[in-house]
């Protein structure tokens, strides 16, 4: 028989609740010894003998040997995990925000006190890209690695292309299932996104960025004329992080809207589902397609990094050994649509190169080249005037596909 997991779990929402419900329907020789949440009064579906608001309980208890984080909290989940890590605990989360924000702080503790941190759920819920990348890319050259990493969003645009539901109540649905963080800016505008391609690059590259060096625009100012536009073209749009290694040894990092062509795997992937396109130099293209959010999906990946744990898996950071020397950049051009009001907006966003521009009493647009610091410098602003911005590969005919054999003149 293998070695008795005894667990205890922060979090009893809706993914410690999911993995709890998957946990049940096996003999997996694991034990929940104890649950921490943060409200006692709170109704719940187990004995209350079984719940406590004390972390220490958990943290303290010598009996558990491994500590699961899903809680709500980033700051408080940092504390948790740091502290279990330090006192010789294993840990498996799915906190992306706390993950990427302390990545180089959680990874010098994994090395410091030889205990392991595993986050397979953190990125696109059920598909397990963590270890893929980690693993099985190990000996493979990486172009890049794009996808739609966010379900809310997703699901969102879906309902409204698909099924012709307006922005407010696919978003309320979205909440309803369980997908949306608890604050919801963080799916539409792109952050959650950001901090799981922030997670994603450290494996695929090597590389620990600060997610707030990294831009992120969001879904929230999507328009009619926008949809219309794309419908026109036979595109969808979808919100993309991509990941690309760029010649010289950089790697950009980003996370905008994105025209999709019927031709590309993102193309299909609807609601809560997430896809993830790895292109690699002698694998070609890639694609990993699974549900991205909700208590189940996310809460089989928590399960898998629980199992994993029996032989003492932890990730080894290989590329950061091997692609040490891989710098992140900003400093790139990407072709853009751009839908906008004021004429200030295009002037100081400073076009390299305009494909092509469309003026009417209602509706004003270019496509065009960026660098894509400018696009940074003004994000707020772009938000503000409720303009759009979305990556328009697709547009311009060179796409992360094709682009890849093409370095740094890609975009
Ligand atoms: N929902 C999803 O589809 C996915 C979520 N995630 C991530 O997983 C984590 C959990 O998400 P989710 O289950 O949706 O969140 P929920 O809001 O459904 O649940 C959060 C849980 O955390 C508990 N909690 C909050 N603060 C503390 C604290 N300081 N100590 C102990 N318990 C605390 C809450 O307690 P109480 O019950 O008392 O309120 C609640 O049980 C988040 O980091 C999220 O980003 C990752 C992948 C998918
Ligand atoms: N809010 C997230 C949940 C999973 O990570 C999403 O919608 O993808």
């Amino acid at each position: 028989m293998s070695k008795k997991l005894t667990i205890g779990l922060f979090g009893f929402g809706v993914v410690g609740q999911g993995l709890y419900d998957i946990i049940k329907t096996k003999n997996l020789n694991l034990e929940i010894v104890k649950i921490a949440i943060k409200n006692p009064d709170k109704q719940r579906s187990l004995p209350s003998t079984l719940f406590t608001t004390d972390k220490d309980e958990l943290l303290n208890n010598p009996e558990i040997n491994i500590i699961i984080e899903l809680i709500n909290d980033t700051e408080a989940a940092y504390e948790i995990v740091s502290t279990a890590l330090k006192s010789g605990k294993n840990v498996v989360s799915a906190s992306k925000k706390m993950i990427a924000t302390y990545l180089k702080e959680l990874i010098d503790l994994q090395h410091e006190y030889g205990t392991s941190l595993l986050y397979e759920g953190s990125v696109c819920g059920s598909i397990p890209i963590i270890r893929n990348l980690e693993e099985y890319y190990d000996n493979e050259l990486l172009h890049s690695v794009s996808g739609i990493f966010n379900g809310s969003s997703n699901y969102i645009l879906s309902k409204g292309y698909l099924d012709g539901l307006d922005y407010d109540s696919a978003l309320k649905q979205a909440q309803d299932l369980g997908f949306a963080e608890t604050d919801p800016t963080s799916d539409v505008g792109g952050f959650d996104a950001k901090y799981k391609a922030v997670i994603a690059a450290a494996h695929a590259y090597g590389v620990v960025v600060n997610p707030d060096d990294v831009l992120n625009i969001g879904i929230q100012t999507l328009s009619a004329n926008d949809v219309q536009y794309t419908r026109e073209k036979r595109l969808k749009v979808k919100l993309v992080p991509v990941i690309k290694e760029l010649d010289k040894g950089h790697v950009a990092l980003f996370v905008l809207p994105k025209f999709v062509g019927e031709s590309e795997f993102l193309y299909n992937v609807e609601y809560e589902y997430n896809g993830v396109v790895v292109q690699a130099a002698f694998a070609d293209q890639q694609f990993f397609f699974g549900k991205g959010a909700g208590g189940h999906p996310t809460g089989a990946a928590v399960l898998s990094d629980i199992t994993a744990l029996r032989y003492d898996y932890h990730y080894e950071y290989k590329k950061a050994k091997e692609k040490g020397n891989l710098k992140f950049t900003n400093d790139i051009e990407l072709n853009i649509y751009l839908r906008y009001e004021n004429d200030s907006l295009v002037e100081a966003l400073n076009f390299e190169h305009i494909h092509e521009r469309y003026v009417s009493d209602t509706y004003k647009y270019i496509v065009g080249k960026v660098n894509l610091q400018n696009l940074i410098d003004n994000q707020y602003r772009i938000l503000e005037e409720r303009a759009f911005v979305a990556f328009a590969d697709q547009l311009t005919g060179v796409s992360l596909a094709t682009a890849s054999k093409q370095a740094a003149e890609l975009f």
